[in-house]
């Protein structure tokens, strides 16, 4: 199977347990593989066609900008959902990252896997 991908997709948002968490807004950075097949779209030239990466990307823009959870792995669950339900997709890898949250790392967060990755092999 195809893989459509959108990566380092930066999102401000309310996130973390910590009460000074909840004052502010941090940005999040998504790095996120989705399982498409793409020979329809390479042979019609459609966009219509394709799990277009646009679309996808706004509209996890305005669920994760409105969205305040405490952990990164609620926020990450609900975005895996709304790939698969809203957008059709069998198996989404997403990682979620919240750079500068850990003093001395670059970044922390969770990778999770959600559905069936079809194989044509
Ligand atoms: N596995 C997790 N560990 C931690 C989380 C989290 O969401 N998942 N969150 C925090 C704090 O909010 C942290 O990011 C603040 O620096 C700590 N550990």
């Amino acid at each position: 199977m195809d893989i459509v991908f959108i990566e380092d997709l930066r999102i401000d948002a309310v996130i973390g347990i910590y009460d000074w968490e909840r004052r502010v807004r941090q940005t999040l950075s998504f790095d996120i593989e989705m399982a498409f097949d793409n020979t329809k779209p390479a042979a019609s030239d459609n966009i219509a066609d394709t799990l277009n990466y646009k679309d996808v990307s706004k509209r996890l823009m305005d669920f994760v900008g409105s969205s305040s959870f405490g952990l990164v792995e609620t926020l990450a669950e609900h975005c895996a959902a709304i790939i698969r339900e809203e957008f059709g997709v069998s198996w989404v890898r997403l990682k979620l990252s919240k750079p500068g949250a850990v003093r001395g790392s670059k970044a922390v967060g969770v990778r999770i896997e959600r559905g069936d990755r079809l194989r044509s092999d």
